[in-house]
């Protein structure tokens, strides 16, 4: 059985990727660009001033206090300047540009109106409170590489560059298939005597969006071979991900691989050493991904993050170690030595530390409600006391 870093590189090296589209930049935050994009002007595109207050010549400032008549006004946008001559100055709001032969804008807090003149009484500070023209980037820079993710901040940049549209990487479009003769739609279940109410796929589907994707269609399949390769076949044609849940181990009913059989499904991977998610497989038929995922809720879970969210991520264009960040965290409660898989430990957030939840169990699904985080803990490592530091996902 590979381990979770090998099982990690596979799906990290596969070579699919979603088509690109050039969309309009209001619709393209949150996806990867397909190609460098470089500044159409400078910024700021003139020298500019960065506080609201006066435009001044430094030269006047040598005696002080300096008595300046105010002989001009500057407002961003406003219209083009003619030169401050000596002893003059100008009116200038925040982002407004510098008349020409101003050097540096003195705050207004620190200017006394007397009429039409600002007496500016003491010396000027350090900063002569001036934006450069391209102090921010001048025109023709690339600004954002191909491959970069256009997060909430990425797009100001993209913006900034003066872009109305951006080649991206479409999103992933995804199809759940459920799979499970007891599984009902939630609020039906009740109705059928032996049914549960499918409540993997919802999770799994929400995660997915979050990261990107578009889930077409969940459909919830009973354990009917001739029934679950139709639907594998249909899905195949539909979409670029599908991702199978339940049916991942050796029980008799157990079909989530075998249904893609006849669609020549070559497997990648099939079983990790995690604790939970041991039956996790990636494969591929037809063309398309296919991801198993086991039907114990929260082992689906565990494994939709670290496997679904990585895969998604690489699809999309992007870089699938983004979905990895690993980052140290306090424990809030000591947790015992590692067994033999390396173990994902649920925990919530509380008071500044991670608090191991109580049931671990896979099957579990209340738990889920407060499952935060996500610990790692290596095969056979030592016991861990509260307070130490322990890498962790936030499980979302
Ligand atoms: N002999 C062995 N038995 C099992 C092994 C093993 O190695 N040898 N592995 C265990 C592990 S670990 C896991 S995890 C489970 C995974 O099994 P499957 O992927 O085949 O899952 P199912 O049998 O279909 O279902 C397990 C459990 O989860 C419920 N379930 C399934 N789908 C959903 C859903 N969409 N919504 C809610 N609940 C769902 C299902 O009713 C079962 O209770 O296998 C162990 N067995
Ligand atoms: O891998 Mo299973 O997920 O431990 O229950």
């Amino acid at each position: 059985m590979i381990g979770f870093d090998e099982a990690s590189a596979i799906l990290a090296a596969v070579s699919e990727r979603t088509p690109v589209e050039t969309v309009p930049i209001a619709e393209a935050a949150g996806r990867v660009l397909a190609a460098a994009l470089t500044a159409a002007l400078d910024s700021p595109r003139s020298d500019v001033s960065a506080m609201d207050g006066y435009a001044v010549r430094s030269d006047d400032l040598s005696a002080l206090p300096a008595r300046l008549p105010v002989d001009l006004v500057s407002y961003p946008g406003g219209p083009g300047l003619p030169p401050l001559g000596p002893s003059q100055c100008a009116r200038i709001f925040t982002g407004a540009p510098l008349p020409p032969g101003a050097d540096r804008v003195i705050m207004q807090e620190d200017v006394e109106r007397e009429g039409d003149v600002a007496v500016i009484a003491g010396p000027p500070g350090p900063s002569p409170h001036v934006r450069a023209r391209a102090s921010d980037f001048a025109a023709g820079t690339e600004l954002l590489s191909a491959g970069t993710r256009l997060t909430p901040t990425a797009i100001v940049t993209a913006a900034a560059a003066d872009a109305a549209s951006l080649p991206v990487h479409g999103r992933p479009r995804m199809i759940i298939l459920g799979t499970g003769d007891e599984l009902a739609a939630p609020g039906t279940a009740r109705e059928r005597p032996r049914a549960i109410p499918e409540s993997l796929s919802l999770g799994v589907a929400a995660m997915a969006e979050r990261w990107g994707a578009t889930c077409l269609a969940i459909r919830r399949l009973p354990d009917e071979p001739a029934t679950l390769e139709r639907a594998a076949a249909e899905a195949l044609e539909e979409t670029d991900i599908v991702v199978v849940t339940g049916g991942a181990s050796v029980g008799e009913k157990d079909f989530a691989k075998a249904m893609f059989a006849p669609a020549g499904l070559e497997l990648l991977f099939s079983k990790v050493a995690i604790k939970p998610g041991k039956p996790v497989w990636l494969g591929r038929a037809r063309g398309r991904l296919v991801l198993g995922l086991p039907g114990n809720p929260s082992s689906a879970m565990v494994t939709a993050r670290l496997f679904l969210v990585p895969l998604l991520l690489r699809l999309s264009g992007g870089d699938p170690a983004e979905g990895l960040r690993w980052r140290p965290v306090p424990l809030g409660a000591a947790l015992p030595a590692g067994g033999a898989r390396e173990e994902f430990v649920r925990a919530a957030w509380r008071d500044g530390a991670a608090e191991p939840l109580g049931d671990q169990v896979s099957g579990s699904q209340r738990p889920l409600a407060n499952a935060e985080l996500l610990l790692r803990r290596p095969a056979g490592c030592d016991a861990t006391e509260a307070g130490s530091n322990v890498p962790a996902l936030w499980f979302e």
